[in-house]
């Protein structure tokens, strides 16, 4: 079943209590299930803390972040997380680095096989099981790591600029596979990109962030119906939204400096 988001009043710094050097601002957050939800946000300003606080890798010096009824304590299957350095084993083929999430979830082994080519083949990496992160270009780095996420089945995606350093035409092409799988299985997606167009072409809603210690300033809800296709880039309403969020960033930039 697919899980909600509820950050509640949620603040962060690092360092030493007295010293602490403060990341995020008390902030409040509701995600319903299903969502697809896109960060924007000055660089700094916590998005990534923020998503890793959701993941259960980090946890918040104040408030809590519950997903689904249940507070988060630390890293669960039901929360798959992609990072933008794709985060594969290096020892281990395309097969072994799917297959290593299934084996944690404590899926019996001929299951495992059968669940890790079936996302294989999904991401279009079929024929190429056996290759070693090494033997990738970064689109089937990335792709792999997305098979592996998916492939544990996750209620919740967490996704840190996962296109961020792909060529312009596969991170197109992973977009629309992403949004292909999220409407076929309806997870509740936490997306985290510096790319406007990238942010309104993929999310239901788009959340802007202040500069350091960051809380959010804005929440629009992107009014166009999916599926979506290229076209929807040129027109009004999609320029005026990335518009609109470019200058609140821009704001957030210059009260920065
Ligand atoms: N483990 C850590 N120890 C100390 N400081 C940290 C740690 N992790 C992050 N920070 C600091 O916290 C702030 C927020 O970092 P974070 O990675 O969450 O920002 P971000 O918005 O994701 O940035 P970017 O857009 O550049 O990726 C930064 O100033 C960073 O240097």
């Amino acid at each position: 079943m697919t899980k909600s988001i509820s950050i509640r009043n949620v603040a962060h710094g690092f360092g030493p209590t007295k010293s602490e050097v403060p990341v995020l601002e008390p902030t409040s957050l509701e995600i319903d299930a299903g969502e697809f939800v896109c960060v924007l946000g000055p660089s700094g300003c916590g998005k990534t803390t923020l998503m890793n606080m959701v993941a259960g890798l980090v946890l918040p010096r104040e408030g809590e972040i519950d997903v689904g009824g249940e507070i988060v304590k630390g890293p669960s299957p039901a929360r798959g997380v992609i990072f933008q350095e794709f985060a594969l084993m290096p020892w281990k083929t395309v097969l072994g680095n799917i297959d290593f999430g299934l084996r944690m979830k404590g899926v019996p082994r001929a299951e495992r096989r059968r669940i890790a080519q079936h996302h294989i083949d999904l991401v279009g990496l079929s024929g190429s099981e056996d290759l070693y992160p090494r033997q990738l270009s970064g689109g089937m780095k990335q792709r792999t790591a997305i098979a592996r996420a998916y492939a544990v089945e996750p209620e919740v995606l967490l996704m840190d600029e996962p296109f961020g350093a792909l060529d312009a035409q596969t991170r197109a092409v992973l977009q629309d596979d992403l949004l292909k799988s999220w409407q076929q299985l309806g997870q509740t997606v936490m997306f985290i990109t510096h790319d406007l167009d990238e942010a309104f072409y993929l999310a239901s809603r788009v959340l802007v962030m202040s500069k350091r210690p960051g809380t959010i300033v804005a929440d629009i809800k992107v009014d166009i119906p999916y599926p979506r296709t290229p076209e929807i880039r040129f027109t009004e309403q999609f320029t005026e939204m990335k518009a609109q969020a470019w200058q609140l960033i821009e704001a957030q930039h210059n009260a920065a400096a």
